[in-house]
């Protein structure tokens, strides 16, 4: 995945070079979540919109019959307008639940306008709970991501567990190009298949 065009360098600080000093993680969580703030409203709203046409070209290209999508958490790139489309288009979705702390994610089905309570930790989920097996391909936030598609998440590793039993679902990491840096991976990191971005 090194040479998809998709994935472009990010410009400025932390170059995905491995040749600079790299920030611990917490630290570079940080910055990622500074970098996504400082990106403006009207921006956000029309990179959201192209990452959206990208996921539903991904998903029809794919022949996805439940894909794993999420509610956006603060400045994660807001793609519920793709979701009202793939839901229409016969695609079942599912968002993501926390189940158990140090557990996999659980999956509930849910769709489009259905209503959600934010669970405890400040995630919306659906308010009525069906919950579905893993589904065949996921949409994975990332806030950040290197050229080779691992992920920097919010430290739960729940993406990681979730990932972690075969038969492993497709998977799509969702971020703006800006966040796009260098890390050292753990053990237990899985790389995603694809990212898409904006760019
Ligand atoms: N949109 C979305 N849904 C998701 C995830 C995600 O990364 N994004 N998750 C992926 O694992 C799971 C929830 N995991 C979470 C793990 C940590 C925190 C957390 O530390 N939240 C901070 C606030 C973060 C911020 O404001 O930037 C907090 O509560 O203090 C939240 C959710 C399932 N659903
Ligand atoms: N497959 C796994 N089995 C057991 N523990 C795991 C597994 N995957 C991750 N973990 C645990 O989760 C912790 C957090 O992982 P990491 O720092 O990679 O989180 P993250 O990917 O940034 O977060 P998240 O996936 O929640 O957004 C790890 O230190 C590890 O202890």
């Amino acid at each position: 995945m090194t040479g998809d065009p998709r994935i472009p360098r990010a410009p400025g600080l932390l170059p995905d070079d491995g040749a600079s000093a790299a920030p611990d993680k917490p630290q570079l969580r940080r910055i990622l979540k500074e970098r996504r703030r400082a990106i403006d409203h009207a921006t956000k709203r029309a990179w959201d919109d192209r990452i959206g046409a990208r996921v539903v070209a991904w998903v029809q290209e794919h022949d996805v019959r439940m894909l794993g999508v999420y509610w956006p958490l603060a400045g994660e790139p807001d793609l519920r307008p793709a979701y009202a489309d793939l839901a229409e288009a016969g695609v079942r979705l599912a968002l993501p639940v926390v189940v158990e702390r140090d557990a996999a994610l659980g999956f509930a089905a849910w769709v489009p306008g259905e209503a959600t309570v934010a669970d405890s930790m400040g995630v919306a989920v659906p308010s009525e709970l069906r919950m579905v097996d893993r589904p065949d391909a996921l949409l994975v936030p990332c806030l950040g991501f290197d050229a080779r598609g691992y992920r920097v998440g919010y430290g739960g590793g729940f993406y990681d567990r979730t990932l972690a039993a075969e038969p492993r679902p497709k998977t799509v990491g969702i971020a703006y190009a800006c966040q796009q840096v260098a890390f050292e991976i753990g053990k237990y990191d899985i790389p995603l298949d694809q990212m898409i971005t904006e760019m």
